[in-house]
Protein backbone atom coordinates (compact mmCIF):
# COMPACT_ATOMS: atom_id res chain seq x y z
CA UNK A 1 0.00 0.00 0.00
CA UNK A 2 1.05 3.67 -0.58
CA UNK A 3 2.16 5.42 2.45
CA UNK A 4 0.25 9.14 3.40
CA UNK A 5 2.98 11.39 4.74
CA UNK A 6 1.03 14.17 5.74
CA UNK A 7 2.16 17.64 5.46
CA UNK A 8 1.66 19.85 8.04
CA UNK A 9 2.70 23.23 6.71
CA UNK A 10 -0.43 24.86 6.61
CA UNK A 11 -1.13 24.31 10.39
CA UNK A 12 2.06 26.03 10.98
CA UNK A 13 1.18 29.27 8.52
CA UNK A 14 -2.19 29.40 10.40
CA UNK A 15 -0.22 29.39 14.22
CA UNK A 16 1.86 31.37 12.85
CA UNK A 17 -0.27 34.40 11.91
CA UNK A 18 -1.35 35.17 15.14
CA UNK A 19 1.64 34.38 16.89
CA UNK A 20 0.86 31.93 19.87
CA UNK A 21 0.69 27.68 19.66
CA UNK A 22 -2.69 27.17 18.22
CA UNK A 23 -3.33 25.64 15.75
CA UNK A 24 -1.13 23.11 17.74
CA UNK A 25 1.33 20.80 15.34
CA UNK A 26 1.62 18.17 17.74
CA UNK A 27 -2.15 17.50 17.95
CA UNK A 28 -2.13 17.81 14.25
CA UNK A 29 -0.02 14.91 14.13
CA UNK A 30 -1.56 13.21 16.52
CA UNK A 31 -5.00 13.38 14.98
CA UNK A 32 -3.36 11.92 11.80
CA UNK A 33 -1.60 9.34 13.16
CA UNK A 34 -4.87 8.27 15.05
CA UNK A 35 -6.85 8.58 12.24
CA UNK A 36 -4.29 6.26 10.16
CA UNK A 37 -1.72 7.99 8.58
CA UNK A 38 2.12 6.74 7.84
CA UNK A 39 4.04 9.17 8.71
CA UNK A 40 4.10 12.97 8.71
CA UNK A 41 6.08 15.42 6.00
CA UNK A 42 7.02 19.02 6.87
CA UNK A 43 9.37 21.24 5.08
CA UNK A 44 11.33 24.27 6.97
CA UNK A 45 11.83 27.23 4.84
CA UNK A 46 14.69 29.55 5.84
CA UNK A 47 12.65 32.71 6.12
CA UNK A 48 10.51 30.45 8.62
CA UNK A 49 7.12 31.23 7.43
CA UNK A 50 5.45 27.87 8.99
CA UNK A 51 7.40 25.30 10.31
CA UNK A 52 10.29 26.27 12.37
CA UNK A 53 13.49 24.50 13.89
CA UNK A 54 11.76 23.85 17.27
CA UNK A 55 8.56 22.27 15.61
CA UNK A 56 10.77 19.77 13.80
CA UNK A 57 12.84 18.83 17.04
CA UNK A 58 9.35 18.33 18.52
CA UNK A 59 7.70 16.55 15.82
CA UNK A 60 11.07 14.26 15.93
CA UNK A 61 10.39 13.42 20.04
CA UNK A 62 6.28 12.93 19.29
CA UNK A 63 7.12 10.91 15.90
CA UNK A 64 9.84 8.58 16.95
CA UNK A 65 8.52 4.54 16.76
CA UNK A 66 5.31 5.76 15.51
CA UNK A 67 5.22 7.13 12.12
CA UNK A 68 7.94 8.05 9.29
CA UNK A 69 9.10 11.07 9.63
CA UNK A 70 9.93 13.30 6.17
CA UNK A 71 12.03 16.46 6.43
CA UNK A 72 12.11 18.32 2.78
CA UNK A 73 14.10 21.22 1.64
CA UNK A 74 16.83 22.51 0.16
CA UNK A 75 20.70 21.14 1.68
CA UNK A 76 22.00 24.30 -0.11
CA UNK A 77 20.09 26.97 1.62
CA UNK A 78 22.72 28.88 4.08
CA UNK A 79 21.74 28.58 7.66
CA UNK A 80 19.54 32.38 9.07
CA UNK A 81 18.91 33.29 12.14
CA UNK A 82 17.33 30.57 13.94
CA UNK A 83 17.21 28.05 11.09
CA UNK A 84 19.78 26.13 11.16
CA UNK A 85 19.86 24.79 7.39
CA UNK A 86 18.55 21.06 6.39
CA UNK A 87 21.22 18.73 7.15
CA UNK A 88 22.39 20.16 10.84
CA UNK A 89 18.33 20.03 11.09
CA UNK A 90 19.03 16.32 10.11
CA UNK A 91 22.22 15.67 12.25
CA UNK A 92 19.89 16.69 14.77
CA UNK A 93 17.13 14.88 15.09
CA UNK A 94 17.56 12.08 11.86
CA UNK A 95 14.30 11.99 10.56
CA UNK A 96 13.39 8.43 7.82
CA UNK A 97 13.57 10.12 5.59
CA UNK A 98 14.98 13.13 4.08
CA UNK A 99 13.98 14.99 0.56
CA UNK A 100 16.20 17.11 -1.08
CA UNK A 101 14.71 19.97 -3.06
CA UNK A 102 16.22 22.38 -5.55
CA UNK A 103 14.15 25.35 -4.29
CA UNK A 104 15.30 28.84 -4.27
CA UNK A 105 15.16 31.52 -1.35
CA UNK A 106 11.05 33.27 -1.21
CA UNK A 107 10.34 30.61 -3.59
CA UNK A 108 6.10 30.50 -2.61
CA UNK A 109 6.33 26.72 -3.02
CA UNK A 110 8.15 24.24 -4.72
CA UNK A 111 7.71 24.32 -8.43
CA UNK A 112 10.87 22.77 -10.01
CA UNK A 113 13.05 19.11 -9.11
CA UNK A 114 16.61 18.57 -9.78
CA UNK A 115 18.78 18.07 -12.75
CA UNK A 116 20.20 14.91 -11.74
CA UNK A 117 23.33 14.74 -14.20
CA UNK A 118 24.24 18.38 -13.15
CA UNK A 119 23.88 18.31 -9.78
CA UNK A 120 24.70 14.41 -8.65
CA UNK A 121 28.12 15.51 -8.05
CA UNK A 122 27.44 18.26 -5.46
CA UNK A 123 24.58 16.53 -3.74
CA UNK A 124 27.02 13.21 -3.40
CA UNK A 125 28.81 14.25 -0.01
CA UNK A 126 25.38 15.30 1.08
CA UNK A 127 23.38 11.80 0.57
CA UNK A 128 26.79 9.92 1.79
CA UNK A 129 26.36 12.49 5.42
CA UNK A 130 22.51 11.47 5.64
CA UNK A 131 22.87 8.16 4.49
CA UNK A 132 25.30 7.61 7.08
CA UNK A 133 22.78 9.38 9.64
CA UNK A 134 20.53 6.50 8.94
CA UNK A 135 18.44 8.76 7.21
CA UNK A 136 16.46 7.54 3.80
CA UNK A 137 17.48 10.06 0.62
CA UNK A 138 15.05 10.80 -1.71
CA UNK A 139 15.69 13.35 -4.68
CA UNK A 140 12.33 15.95 -5.70
CA UNK A 141 12.65 15.37 -9.63
CA UNK A 142 10.32 17.08 -12.15
CA UNK A 143 8.12 14.79 -14.37
CA UNK A 144 10.28 13.64 -17.52
CA UNK A 145 13.49 13.88 -15.28
CA UNK A 146 16.25 11.85 -17.00
CA UNK A 147 19.56 10.28 -15.64
CA UNK A 148 18.13 8.28 -12.57
CA UNK A 149 21.43 6.49 -12.65
CA UNK A 150 23.12 9.12 -11.59
CA UNK A 151 21.02 9.39 -8.39
CA UNK A 152 21.78 5.84 -8.08
CA UNK A 153 25.48 6.06 -8.08
CA UNK A 154 25.42 8.85 -5.66
CA UNK A 155 23.77 6.48 -2.83
CA UNK A 156 20.21 7.77 -3.81
CA UNK A 157 17.06 5.40 -2.67
CA UNK A 158 14.25 7.05 -3.69
CA UNK A 159 12.57 10.24 -5.74
CA UNK A 160 9.56 12.15 -5.43
CA UNK A 161 7.65 13.08 -8.42
CA UNK A 162 6.87 16.44 -8.65
CA UNK A 163 3.25 16.24 -9.13
CA UNK A 164 2.14 20.19 -9.25
CA UNK A 165 2.03 19.89 -13.23
CA UNK A 166 -0.17 16.86 -13.13
CA UNK A 167 -2.49 18.41 -10.65
CA UNK A 168 -3.24 21.48 -12.68
CA UNK A 169 -3.84 20.03 -15.57
CA UNK A 170 -6.54 17.38 -13.54
CA UNK A 171 -8.16 20.24 -12.66
CA UNK A 172 -8.23 21.98 -16.02
CA UNK A 173 -9.70 18.74 -17.60
CA UNK A 174 -7.09 17.29 -19.72
CA UNK A 175 -4.93 15.36 -17.10
CA UNK A 176 -3.58 12.56 -20.39
CA UNK A 177 -0.51 14.00 -20.87
CA UNK A 178 0.85 14.99 -18.22
CA UNK A 179 -0.11 11.72 -16.56
CA UNK A 180 1.61 9.63 -18.81
CA UNK A 181 4.59 11.33 -18.26
CA UNK A 182 4.47 10.91 -14.44
CA UNK A 183 4.16 7.27 -15.03
CA UNK A 184 6.76 6.95 -17.54
CA UNK A 185 9.19 8.75 -15.50
CA UNK A 186 7.99 6.62 -12.53
CA UNK A 187 8.45 3.48 -14.84
CA UNK A 188 12.35 4.59 -15.56
CA UNK A 189 13.28 5.61 -11.61
CA UNK A 190 11.82 2.11 -10.95
CA UNK A 191 13.82 0.72 -13.83
CA UNK A 192 16.93 2.23 -12.37
CA UNK A 193 16.56 0.91 -9.24
CA UNK A 194 14.32 3.62 -6.93
CA UNK A 195 10.98 3.37 -5.40
CA UNK A 196 9.30 6.30 -6.12
CA UNK A 197 7.25 8.52 -3.95
CA UNK A 198 5.10 11.49 -5.59
CA UNK A 199 4.15 15.24 -4.11
CA UNK A 200 2.54 18.42 -4.62
CA UNK A 201 -0.66 19.77 -5.11
CA UNK A 202 -2.89 16.25 -4.70
CA UNK A 203 -5.68 16.00 -3.42
CA UNK A 204 -8.84 13.56 -2.88
CA UNK A 205 -10.20 14.24 -6.54
CA UNK A 206 -6.76 13.52 -8.24
CA UNK A 207 -4.74 11.23 -5.93
CA UNK A 208 -6.75 7.65 -7.01
CA UNK A 209 -6.21 8.20 -10.91
CA UNK A 210 -2.42 8.84 -10.15
CA UNK A 211 -2.10 6.16 -7.61
CA UNK A 212 -3.92 3.73 -10.10
CA UNK A 213 -1.45 4.22 -13.07
CA UNK A 214 2.23 4.35 -11.34
CA UNK A 215 1.73 0.86 -9.92
CA UNK A 216 4.42 0.21 -6.53
CA UNK A 217 4.03 4.12 -5.89
CA UNK A 218 5.73 4.09 -2.20
CA UNK A 219 4.69 7.39 -0.60
CA UNK A 220 2.68 10.39 -1.02
CA UNK A 221 2.96 13.67 1.07
CA UNK A 222 0.27 15.69 1.01
CA UNK A 223 -0.49 19.29 2.72
CA UNK A 224 -1.98 22.10 1.37
CA UNK A 225 -5.45 20.32 -0.14
CA UNK A 226 -5.75 18.07 2.81
CA UNK A 227 -5.39 21.08 5.52
CA UNK A 228 -7.87 22.61 3.09
CA UNK A 229 -10.35 19.70 3.08
CA UNK A 230 -10.07 18.81 6.65
CA UNK A 231 -11.24 22.45 7.29
CA UNK A 232 -15.01 21.40 5.61
CA UNK A 233 -14.95 17.71 7.01
CA UNK A 234 -12.37 17.52 9.90
CA UNK A 235 -8.94 16.40 9.83
CA UNK A 236 -9.78 12.60 10.96
CA UNK A 237 -12.24 12.36 8.18
CA UNK A 238 -9.33 13.72 5.68
CA UNK A 239 -6.88 11.46 6.32
CA UNK A 240 -9.45 8.23 6.39
CA UNK A 241 -10.42 9.88 2.95
CA UNK A 242 -6.78 9.46 1.81
CA UNK A 243 -5.87 6.39 3.37
CA UNK A 244 -9.26 4.89 1.68
CA UNK A 245 -8.27 5.94 -1.97
CA UNK A 246 -4.78 4.68 -1.29
CA UNK A 247 -5.90 1.14 -0.60
C1 LIG B 1 8.41 19.55 -2.17
C2 LIG B 1 7.00 19.86 -2.15
O1 LIG B 1 6.32 19.80 -3.14
C3 LIG B 1 6.35 20.27 -0.89
O2 LIG B 1 7.16 20.12 0.21
C4 LIG B 1 5.86 21.64 -0.99
O3 LIG B 1 6.87 22.44 -1.48
C5 LIG B 1 5.35 22.12 0.33
O4 LIG B 1 6.03 23.26 0.74
P1 LIG B 1 5.19 24.57 1.08
O5 LIG B 1 4.12 24.15 2.05
O6 LIG B 1 6.19 25.50 1.66
O7 LIG B 1 4.57 25.05 -0.21
N1 LIG C 1 6.14 16.81 -0.98
C1 LIG C 1 4.89 17.39 -1.18
C2 LIG C 1 4.30 17.79 0.11
O1 LIG C 1 4.84 17.54 1.15
C3 LIG C 1 3.01 18.48 0.15
O2 LIG C 1 2.79 19.31 -0.95
P1 LIG C 1 1.35 20.03 -1.00
O3 LIG C 1 0.30 18.95 -0.85
O4 LIG C 1 1.31 20.99 0.16
O5 LIG C 1 1.31 20.69 -2.34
Amino acid sequence: MTLLSVNLNKIAVLRNSRGGDEPDISRAAVTCIEAGCGGITVHPRPDLRHIRPDDVRTLAALLRGRVEYNIEGNPFAAPRGDYPGLIALAREVRPTQVTLVPDSDGQITSDHGFDLANDAERLRPLVAELRELGCRVSLFVDPGARGFEHAVAIGVQRVELYTGPYAKAFEEGNAGEQLALCVDTARRAQQAGLAVNAGHDLSQANLGTLRVAIPGLAEVSIGHALIGEALYEGMTTAVRNYLQILR
